[in-house]
């Protein structure tokens, strides 16, 4: 990790741990909006103009968090209008970095070998984890937002006077059942398969594992129409769609989330296929830097090895 503004070799790979073994995930440190105007969002500072060609994503494909703003950015058609530049699928001794593993990109920008230098460029003195995903203003040489809530979030309107767009991830009529149920799905799933994976006491395992599935339980019951919510997919979608999609090929074996796979469940394994399939989706989700990624974390998993399979997986993707 980086503390001000120096990269330090003895930093834990796996992010902290509270007084009870349970894993615990940094707090997002750059919270700036691009919006139509330029005017502050919600948190931060303005200044932040949509405008195409300004804009920079940082991603690995591995991440679950990054893989939210690629797809809202494919579901919003801004493929032209924000770039996006994808890391090495494996944390090098100094966290992420820019390369030559097939899908991986070099950084266009600084030419910079490892994305804590992008935290850097933005904060000289910056403190903590260089995570991605990260919102990169080209125009002032900034990050506009480390925090892929905040990005999925503003990815969904503030564009629309560049690139209109039927599709509402937030619309104003859920928005209550948005927000009610998002924190229960980050902490029980998205998180919660972390939590389970990197847990330092049995009664932390437990605990994440009973919350992924009584999670998982409930959204099965919960599936009645195409999506969440009923016809309209919204950004609740995506945020479960990141932890589905990945469930059976990793965090099943890896974090040993091994009461029951998606393919147990028929709703969400359907729901999970229905989303893969909606146009561009499936160019988000890169299964093979996902398992190296993954099955490279050497505190899980000391030898590297990579498991095959599973074959629903590599059917799907195929
Ligand atoms: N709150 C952040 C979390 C992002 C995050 O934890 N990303 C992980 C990858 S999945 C990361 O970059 N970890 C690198 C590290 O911790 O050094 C978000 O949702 O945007």
């Amino acid at each position: 990790m980086l503390v001000d503004g120096k990269w330090t070799k003895d930093w834990d790979p796996v992010q902290k741990s509270d007084e009870k073994g349970r894993f615990v995930r940094q707090v997002s440190s750059f919270r700036n909006w691009i919006t139509p105007d330029g005017s502050a969002g919600p948190t931060g500072e303005g200044g932040f103009k949509a405008e195409a060609g300004r804009y920079r994503l940082y991603v690995a494909f591995i991440c679950p968090w990054a893989s939210r703003t690629l797809m809202a950015r494919k579901l919003k058609g801004l493929e032209d209008v924000i770039a996006v530049t994808v890391v090495n699928p494996s944390l090098s001794d100094e966290g992420w970095a820019f390369g030559e593993y097939p899908g991986a990109n070099t950084d266009p920008i600084f030419g910079a070998s490892y994305m804590h230098e992008i935290y850097t460029r933005a904060d000289p003195h910056f403190t903590g984890r260089a995570t991605v995903p990260v919102l990169w203003d080209e125009k002032t040489g900034t990050i506009v937002n480390n925090e892929s809530a905040d990005i999925l979030r503003m990815l969904d309107t503030a564009f629309e006077g560049l690139v209109p767009s039927d599709l509402r991830l937030y619309p104003e009529d859920l928005a209550d059942r948005i927000d009610a149920l998002n924190p229960r799905i980050y902490d029980l799933l998205n998180n919660g398969v972390y939590k389970a994976g990197f847990a330092s006491t049995q009664a932390a395992y437990d605990e994440a594992v009973d919350g992924v599935f009584a999670m998982l339980d409930e959204l099965e019951e919960m599936l009645t129409g195409d999506y969440l919510f009923g016809d309209r997919l919204t950004e609740t979608d995506i945020r479960t769609f990141v932890t589905l999609i990945r469930f059976d090929a990793a965090y099943h074996g890896l974090f040993k989330t091994n009461r029951r796979q998606i393919a147990d469940y028929p709703r969400l394994q359907d729901y999970m296929e229905r989303i893969y399939r909606l146009p561009g989706v499936s160019a988000t989700v890169n299964m093979d830097h996902i398992t190296c990624g993954y099955y490279s974390i050497k505190a899980l998993n000391p030898k590297g090895i990579r498991p095959t399979g599973p074959s629903h997986i590599e059917a799907l993707v195929a």
